[in-house]
């Protein structure tokens, strides 16, 4: 077991926390599971930790759009203890309502500094929810410390406000030209990026499902790599089995190894 300590926000309508923590643990990290509301109680505790997670989930009943009310709870009670841990070099991953909160808090992509919101995600164009597996391509220009090494990831998504939409064509450009987009929704065949449904759940500007910031340490997504730690979650791991292309462990383990990886190289 590695020295880094991974810390995973929970409660309040949020629900991904044990699948992310089994992923942060399967990967050699330590993973504290704390209540929004314990950390805002003692916002010291957010320095004792070298990863930060916000997870999926459906915080506040998604009142006032996705991550609205969480990330304003977060920009009122933690506003400069997250600045430092930024400035410290540490990671944060948000992951679907976690995606949707860091861009409402504005520190991804941060392309004009922090507490800014720049990308919003709004309802998908298809007008509903949306559960399946999606394919990723992965942007290997971009510099994100969690998708280094990865060329394609197959993910499911699970979301209802997932379509990544940049406050103007300015700042679309400069998230293309700076290297923020680490992720696309791609043609699970051609491998390349698609704004057709379902192969692009929601109708994202430019095929858009990860960003980063310029760091590359702060990093956000609407797919669940923790949703695929275990070639089993995979719904068609009986036909890999039969072909031989079953992965040891599910690919979504790629992102968290890379964050412990750096992590263990950078913070410890
Ligand atoms: N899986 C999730 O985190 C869902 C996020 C959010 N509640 C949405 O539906 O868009």
């Amino acid at each position: 077991m590695s020295r880094v300590k991974a810390l995973i926000i929970t409660g309040l309508g949020l629900n991904c926390e044990k699948e992310t923590a089994v992923a942060f643990e399967a990967a050699g990290a330590s993973a504290s599971k704390i209540h929004l509301n314990d950390l805002l109680k003692d916002t010291t505790k957010l320095k004792d930790y070298h990863v930060l997670a916000f997870i999926g989930g459906f915080s506040f009943g998604d009142h006032l759009g996705s991550g609205t009310v969480l990330a304003n709870r977060i920009k009122h009670g933690l506003r400069q203890e997250l600045e430092d841990f930024i400035e410290s070099g540490k990671l944060i991953i948000g992951i679907c309502n976690g995606f949707q909160t860091m861009t409402r808090l504005g520190i991804v992509p941060a392309l004009k500094g922090l507490f800014n919101q720049e990308v919003a995600l709004q309802h998908n164009d298809c007008g509903t929810f949306r559960d399946n597996w999606v394919t990723l391509k992965v942007e290997e220009s971009s510099q994100c410390v969690f998708t280094k090494g990865i060329h394609v990831l197959p993910v499911p998504i699970r979301h209802g406000e997932g379509k990544l939409v940049a406050m103007d064509e300015e700042t679309l450009n400069d998230l293309e030209e700076g290297g923020h987009v680490c992720l696309r929704y791609a043609d699970p065949v051609s491998i390349e990026p698609t704004q057709e449904f379902p192969m692009n759940p929601n109708g994202s500007q430019n095929s858009i499902a990860g960003i980063c910031d310029k760091s590359g340490r702060v990093f956000g997504l609407m797919p669940h790599p923790e949703a695929y730690i275990s070639p089993f979650n995979h719904p068609h791991w009986t036909q890999q089995k039969i072909n031989g292309t079953l992965p040891e462990e599910g690919l979504g383990m790629q992102i968290f190894r890379n964050a412990v990886e750096f992590a263990e190289s950078e913070l410890l």
